[in-house]
């Protein structure tokens, strides 16, 4: 299968990414998915103005057997030069991602005015959907807030820009935040960011499983999956043709693949799998899917990208 996918000035010729967060924090786990068989890309962890070490641990929980995750991280995250200085100091095999993040408006055009004097040149993600620490809701569940930012943004950042996104549960939610990005030249969107602050109990405790947040984290993994189905469907069936989507949530084998296909997804990220598995996950994804083509003679994305079927 030919996966040769463009967005703004990148080129794919796989369709998998790690989820910002995953396999990022430091060079080395980047370059465990730069040389992973099967990855199209990589992405940096979110990346504050200046290093942040992140919640008090217990902050992560993953239950390998029903392929789910729980975290409160923090933002732990070794700050935007040392990922400056990953991107631009070395030969990077794959299409590199910058992930940028904001505990503030002004942290977040800080970071951005200091990639547009870089000489960095790829695809930059702001992460609209991370838990916002002052107790506010989420940016890109504040829709005012999103628009303001986006027009600071777009004020003066010239290079290609997606935005990560959470996950949204009502049709005027997605039709509002459509609305939105279509008034911006995005290159793409990233849907979802992990389920905001679920709650898993360990049976043999009767104690929450992480310590943050009294127990509260964002979801991923099997849990979410179908709500990331429906965020990147709906978003694709809303937002101008011109703005790709990265799908991500609840990618576990090659079918939740090919469905993120049938929703509309250019390419596929993934989260709570690559931690659970490692990087050879790509690999895996990338032979159950194309089982997948076999048995169904696809030959071409295009005769699945955004083709899901409705009950007449
Ligand atoms: C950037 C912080 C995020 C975090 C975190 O560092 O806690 N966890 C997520 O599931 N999504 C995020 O976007």
């Amino acid at each position: 299968m030919d996966y040769t996918t463009k967005i703004a000035n990148q080129v794919f010729h796989h369709l998998f990414i790690n989820a910002a967060g995953v396999y990022c924090q430091t060079f080395e786990e980047l370059e465990q998915i730069q040389n992973a068989p099967c990855a199209g890309a990589v992405i940096t962890k979110s990346a504050t103005a200046k290093e942040r070490s992140g919640n008090s641990e217990p902050r992560y929980f993953e239950n390998s057997v029903e392929h789910n995750t729980i975290n409160s991280m923090g933002l732990p995250n070794l700050g935007i030069d040392y990922y400056l200085n990953y991107v631009l100091k070395h030969s990077l095999k794959l299409p590199t991602l910058f992930s940028i993040v904001g505990l503030c408006q002004k942290e977040i055009i800080d970071n951005l005015k200091k990639l547009q004097a870089s000489d960095f040149s790829g695809l930059t993600e702001l992460n609209l959907s991370y838990p916002n620490v002052s107790g506010k809701p989420q940016i890109a569940y504040d829709f005012a807030a999103t628009r303001e930012i986006l027009d600071n943004v777009f004020a003066f950042y010239s290079k290609p820009l997606g935005v990560k996104l959470p996950p949204y549960f009502d049709i005027a939610h997605f039709d509002q935040i459509a609305a939105i990005l279509n008034d911006y030249p995005l290159a793409y969107v990233n849907a979802i960011n992990s389920v905001g602050n679920g709650l898993v109990i360990d049976p043999e405790t009767d104690t929450v499983m992480i310590k943050p947040k009294d127990g509260f984290g964002g979801l991923g993994g099997k849990q979410i999956k179908a709500t990331a189905l429906a965020n990147v469907r709906a978003l694709r069936q809303r937002l101008h043709p011109q703005i790709k989507i990265i799908a991500t949530g609840g990618v576990t084998n090659g079918r939740n693949v090919y469905d993120h296909l049938l929703c509309g997804a250019d390419l596929v990220s993934v989260g709570s799998q690559l931690g659970i598995e490692g990087p050879t996950v790509f690999a895996r994804l990338e032979k159950e899917l194309e089982e997948i083509f076999a048995d169904k003679g696809i030959t071409d994305l295009r005769q699945v990208r955004g083709k899901l079927k409705l009950i007449a």
